[in-house]
């Protein structure tokens, strides 16, 4: 078995609801799981169980009460800020659920920008970003066009391109293919298969049961944490 690039352990949060009275409610508790080059897990469970949490904790936004995550052997969870920016550079990417747009930078600039940012020249990583965006049926005549106006499913294709434009040893999917219909999903589908195929690791949530029967390799089951009265 392949050395896994994400090793969780013994992960434990918990959040404090002020707006609410100071609730407390446990979120993760000892959670363990292993992810190797080539697999693709999809986070399983009822809505509100921690599947965005564990996602968020993995990409290094959340810091955890207790347990460590591993990310090609860096435990991001208490790593410095500068180590987390230099993961997320150089380890792990993120297709998260809308993109982020930056107001008068091009579609086309914002699908390049992990390429450069792990030194591909920009000729490249231009013509990297513009054949993911053909091949997501993005028109070209949007290319050059800041992604603010452009439609949700527009919006989440240029966030898929900026996901899979750097082969990534870890890449975490966060309801990819919820905007988009039935043969843009497909074409998503392929690309996570291809990356797959390359040794990407893939962490997912899916609502979708069609595709997470096509993208998943294994489900990993989450669980509702009984609550401390
Ligand atoms: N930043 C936060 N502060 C306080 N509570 C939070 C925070 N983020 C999540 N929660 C709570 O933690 C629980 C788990 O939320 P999370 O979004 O991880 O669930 P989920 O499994 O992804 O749900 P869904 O499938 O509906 O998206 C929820 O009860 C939510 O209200």
């Amino acid at each position: 078995m392949a050395e896994p690039v994400l090793a969780l352990r013994g992960v434990t949060k918990h959040f404090v609801q002020h707006l609410r009275g100071g609730i407390r409610l446990d979120v993760l508790a000892r959670v363990d799981l292993d992810v190797v080059p080539g697999e693709c897990v999809v986070l399983d469970g009822p809505s509100g169980v921690g599947k965005s949490t564990l996602l968020k904790v993995i990409y290094g936004t959340y810091r955890v009460d207790g347990g460590s995550v591993s990310v090609a052997g860096t435990d991001i969870a208490r790593a410095e800020p500068r180590a987390v920016l230099a993961l997320r550079r150089t380890v792990m990417g993120h297709v998260s659920q809308f993109l982020r747009v930056v107001p008068r930078v091009a579609a086309l600039d914002i699908v390049a920008e992990p390429a450069r940012a792990r030194g591909v020249p920009a000729a490249e990583a231009r013509d990297r970003a513009a054949a993911l965006l053909a091949r997501l049926n993005l028109p070209e005549k949007l290319w050059s066009l800041p992604p603010a106006t452009f439609s949700g499913g527009e919006q989440q294709r240029v966030n898929i391109a900026r996901g899979f434009v750097v082969d990534w040893p870890l890449l975490l999917l966060d309801e990819p293919t919820a905007s988009l219909d039935a043969e843009n999903a497909a074409i998503v589908a392929g690309l996570i298969e291809q990356a797959r195929a390359r040794g990407t690791a893939m962490v997912a949530i899916c609502h979708d049961g069609a595709m997470r029967g096509r993208i998943a390799t294994r489900l990993f089951g989450m669980q509702r944490v009984e609550q401390a009265a």
